[in-house]
């Protein structure tokens, strides 16, 4: 039988993965007028539009609803238990994906005069990526194949039927009682849903909860989910895992003992890892150790000049708007010279619990080991903001770390934090002292106000101090 020869092509640019990393750097070179290639294996849009961010942000909305339902005769409005309707949730789910899709499609990308192409692709040389019916050969290459689950070697989890997040939003019904594996963003944002939609839920965590976020901060959300009735069991290791007639026994161990837990669904959410397999980095003189592909701050692979390396699977950590940022960091090296870097911008990251928890830059910990005793940190509490007590949601607080007048880090915990961090991010992305986030008239009564009072404490004593008063005093003789 007669096959057709692949087609030979010739362009400026191609970008292996239409997730967030390869759309945004595809689209910003051929509004610049490159000529690109863009290969896709699976959905358009990747992980974040498929199995990631928006459907699990579609489904703590609708968690969301049924945590108001319960908690509304705090508020005087009597209201009956709710009640899931399973189907209708994954429809909700369906939706939100369903109506960002389109900017994420082939269409549009064709449209900008991006040639998409279906298939999976590989290097066969260090210029040239090719598929099934076509070899392109590039002036520069970009990998963004993103990351997949990383499943743990527990004995017989390889002969169970377990939930990743590619699978977690369609299970046939509600489960009724979801064991997860892992107290990451995933784990703990999964929780807390399941939970409020009614489903009995157990976390299993080899070490503690939300372990990247601040300690107060994680401890606070770890609480407020054991509240609502969530099982957290931190410090416990997962021995092995059956499965017979529809039930999941999963044995877990800590230091005292072992015993056994037993669920209708087992979610496996224990981090992830780059995509790398099937791409032939050899051939494409493209190094790599055991982590994943070898990357420079300027995201390029380290032996091979024309190839950058963006989002997830540059192992510079898993979040939309890095891989964005990434994207960026591609356009304005690569096409406009510029000297941006990965680390150039301080990284924001939210997991969007009720409170959530929300990082900026270096945790309390991490700038105390880092700096010291040079650090301060200036504190605001939920519990002082006028808009969170008229609203009865007063958990939390905002925690500014300083040096030396300039902001290092930031840890927000409670509702709104990855919107309230926003302020911060801006400031310490910009340069700016702490300072400058009280020189501005902040709208009362928002949560937001937490930043303006947690950084004026920071100036109280110079403020209000014996020196100001002594000034003041002076002044006071001016007529
Ligand atoms: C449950 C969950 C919730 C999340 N929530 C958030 C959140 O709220 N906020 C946030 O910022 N981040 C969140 N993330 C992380 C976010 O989804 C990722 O950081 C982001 O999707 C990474 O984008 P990417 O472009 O690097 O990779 P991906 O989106 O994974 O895209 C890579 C693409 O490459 C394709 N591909 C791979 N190999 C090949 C090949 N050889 N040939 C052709 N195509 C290939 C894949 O099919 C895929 O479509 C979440 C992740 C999960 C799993
Ligand atoms: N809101 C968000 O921005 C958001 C939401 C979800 C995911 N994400 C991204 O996706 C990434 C992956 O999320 P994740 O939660 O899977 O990973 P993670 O690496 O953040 O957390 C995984 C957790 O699983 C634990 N673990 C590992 N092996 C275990 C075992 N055998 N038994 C028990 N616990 C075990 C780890 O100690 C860790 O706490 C995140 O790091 C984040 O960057 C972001």
């Amino acid at each position: 039988m007669k096959t057709d020869a692949p087609t030979q092509m010739k362009v400026d640019l191609v970008v292996i993965g239409a997730g967030s990393a390869g759309l945004s750097a595809a689209a910003g070179a051929a509004m610049l007028g490159l000529d690109v290639v863009l290969f896709e294996k699976g959905e358009m849009g990747g992980d974040c539009l498929n199995s990631g961010c928006v459907p699990s942000k579609a489904l703590l909305s609708a968690a969301k609803y049924a945590a108001a339902a319960r908690e509304s005769s705090t508020y005087g409005i009597t209201t009956v238990e709710p009640v899931t309707h399973w189907p209708s949730v994954q429809q909700h789910i369906r939706k939100a994906i369903d109506t960002i899709a389109p900017v994420d499609s082939q269409e549009r990308f064709e449209g900008l005069g991006v040639t998409v192409i279906r298939e999976h692709a590989h290097f066969t040389n260090p210029n040239t990526v090719a598929s099934k019916s076509v070899v392109v050969q590039a002036r520069r290459i970009i990998i963004a194949t993103g990351s997949v689950p990383a499943i743990p070697p527990i004995p017989g989890l390889d002969t169970v039927d377990y939930l990743t997040n590619e699978t977690v939003f369609w299970t046939k019904s509600l489960p009724e009682h979801l064991l997860i594996l892992g107290a990451g963003p995933i784990g703990m944002e999964m929780a807390q849903a399941f939970a409020r939609l009614g489903s009995a839920v157990t976390v299993i965590e080899m070490d503690k909860a939300l372990a990247r976020s601040d300690r107060d901060h994680a401890e606070i959300a770890v609480a407020a989910l054991r509240k609502e009735g969530v099982t957290i069991l931190e410090k416990h290791k997962a021995v092995s895992v059956s499965q017979a007639d529809g039930v999941f026994s999963l044995e877990v161990e800590d230091e005292s003992a072992r015993k056994t837990l037993t669920g209708s669904h087992l979610l496996v959410a224990t981090g992830r890892k780059p995509v790398t397999d099937g791409l032939a980095l050899q051939a494409g003189n493209v190094e790599t150790d055991r982590q994943g592909i070898l990357v420079t701050d300027k995201l390029r692979s380290v032996s091979n000049k024309r190839v950058w390396v963006l989002g997830d699977v540059a192992g510079k950590g898993q979040f939309t708007h890095l891989a964005g940022w990434h994207a960026s960091v591609f356009v304005r090296r690569a096409l406009f010279k510029q000297g941006s870097k990965s680390s150039s911008l301080p990284l924001p990251a939210v997991t969007y619990t009720s409170p959530e928890v929300a990082q900026l830059a270096l945790t309390e910990a991490e700038a105390r080991a880092e700096y010291g005793d040079s650090i301060e940190v200036s504190r605001f509490s939920f519990h002082e903001n006028d808009r969170a007590i008229a609203e009865g949601k007063t958990e939390g607080e905002c925690k500014l770390i300083i040096r030396k007048g300039k902001l290092v880090g930031a840890s927000i915990v409670g509702e709104g934090a990855g919107d309230i961090i926003q302020l911060v991010t801006y400031a310490m992305s910009n340069g700016m002292k702490v300072q400058s986030l009280t020189n501005f008239i902040s709208p009362y009564p928002t949560r937001t106000e937490v930043v303006k009072r947690a950084a004026s404490a920071h100036f109280t004593d110079t403020v209000f101090g014996k020196p100001a008063r002594t000034l003041v005093s002076l002044l006071q003789r001016i007529p």
